[in-house]
C-alpha cells in the first residue's frame, strides 16, 4: 500500500494555524472536561489511536486514510470513549469542511501537546480520506496487560526503537484510565493536563504494588493513589529500557527531544511527502498574546 501526501495548493501555514487556534480556544474554553482535566490528553490519544494501527510489514493502517471515521475502528475496545474526542471534533469539521480527517486527528494532537506546555512538535498535512473498507481490521492497537517484550515487539511494528518508545508511553502524563473506557482504574491525584517529564519521575520514585483493582484487572498502584498499567511498568522492568526512563526523569529536556521527533513520525508513519510538501511548527495561544 502506497500513500502519497496530497498537497493542496489552495491552504497555507495561516489556514492551519487558524484550524490550530480553533482547537486550542475550544480546549480552554471547556476546560470543565473529565473532572477538569480537560479535553488535551483525550486529543493526544485520538491522534495516536489514529496513528497506532499502522503496520510497517505492509504498510497498511496509520492517519493517512482517517478511518478512524469509521465505526469499525470505533468498535475496537481499545478504543473506547474517543467518541468524546471525536464529537470536540465535529463542529471543527463543520467549520473548515475542506481539511482531512487524519489531518484533523493528527492536527488536535500537536495542538493539545503543544497547547499543555509540550514541545514544538513539527506537522505536515496531505493525508486523504480513505473509504470505509481500507479500515484495517480491529485488534492493532495494544493492550496494556503485557511485559517489556511484548511492548518491543509492539512498537517494532510502527518502526520504533527502545528510545521512541520510552519517549512516545510519556505521553502518560497525561489524563488518566477510566474503568468505563479500559476497565484501568485512576490516577486521581496526578491526572495532569501539562505537559512533562513526571511519568517517568513517578515510576522510579513511587512505591509500586501490583494489585487487582475492582474490574478484576491488573494494575500497578501507589500509596499516594497513582497507578501505571503493566506496559507502563515494563519500562522500569527491563533494563534497556530502564537506563532511557533514568534519562528521561533526570532531564526534561532530552525528553522533549525525543518525544518531538517520534511523535511527528508515529503521526506520519505510512505517508510518502513529496520534496514540495511543506512542514508547519505552529504557535502557541500564548505565542500569538491570544
Ligand atoms: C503499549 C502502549 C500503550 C498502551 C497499552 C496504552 C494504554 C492506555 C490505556 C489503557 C489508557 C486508558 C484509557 C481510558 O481508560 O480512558 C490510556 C490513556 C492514554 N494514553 Fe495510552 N497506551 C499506550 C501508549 C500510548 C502512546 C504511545 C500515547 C501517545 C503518544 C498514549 C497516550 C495516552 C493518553 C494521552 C491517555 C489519557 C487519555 C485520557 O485521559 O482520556 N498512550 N493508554
Ligand atoms: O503517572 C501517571 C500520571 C498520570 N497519568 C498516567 C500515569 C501513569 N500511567 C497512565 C496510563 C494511562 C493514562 C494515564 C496515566
Amino acid at each position: 500500500v502506497v500513500h502519497i501526501a496530497a498537497v493542496n495548493k489552495d491552504r497555507s501555514f495561516d489556514d492551519y494555524q487558524r484550524i490550530y487556534n480553533t482547537i486550542a480556544e475550544k480546549i480552554r474554553e471547556e476546560d470543565e472536561y473529565d473532572g477538569y482535566i480537560g479535553y488535551g490528553p483525550i486529543l493526544v490519544r485520538l491522534g495516536w489511536h489514529s496513528s497506532g494501527t499502522y503496520d510497517k510489514n505492509d504498510n497498511t493502517g496509520g492517519s493517512y486514510g482517517g478511518t478512524m471515521r469509521f465505526k469499525l475502528e470505533q468498535s475496537d475496545g481499545a478504543n473506547n470513549g474517543l467518541g468524546n474526542a471525536r464529537a470536540f471534533m465535529e463542529p471543527i469539521l463543520k467549520e473548515f469542511p475542506w481539511i482531512s480527517h487524519g489531518d484533523l486527528y493528527t492536527l488536535g494532537a500537536v495542538c493539545a501537546v503543544q497547547e499543555l506546555q509540550g514541545p514544538k512538535v513539527k506537522w505536515r498535512p496531505g493525508r486523504v480520506d480513505m473509504p470505509e473498507d481500507t479500515t484495517p481490521k480491529n485488534g492493532r492497537l495494544p493492550d496494556a496487560a503485557n511485559g517489556a517484550d511484548y511492548v518491543r515487539n509492539f512498537y517494532a511494528r510502527l518502526n520504533m526503537n527502545d528510545r521512541e518508545a520510552v519517549a512516545l508511553t510519556g505521553a502518560h502524563c497525561l489524563g488518566r484510565t477510566h474503568l468505563k473506557n479500559s476497565g484501568f482504574d485512576g490516577p486521581w491525584g496526578a491526572a495532569s493536563n501539562s505537559f512533562t517529564n513526571e511519568f517517568f519521575v513517578n515510576l522510579l520514585n513511587e512505591q509500586w504494588k501490583l494489585q487487582k483493582n475492582k474490574a478484576g484487572n491488573m494494575q500497578y498502584d501507589s500509596p499516594k493513589g497513582y497507578m501505571m498499567l503493566e506496559t507502563d511498568y515494563a519500562l522500569v522492568q527491563d533494563p534497556a529500557y530502564l537506563k532511557i526512563v533514568k534519562e528521561f526523569a533526570n532531564n526534561e529536556g532530552a525528553f522533549f527531544k525525543e518525544f518531538a521527533s517520534c511523535f511527528q513520525k508515529l503521526l506520519e508513519n505510512g505517508i510518502d511527502y513529496p520534496k514540495d510538501a511543506p512542514t508547519y511548527v505552529f504557535k502557541t495561544l500564548d505565542e500569538q498574546d491570544l
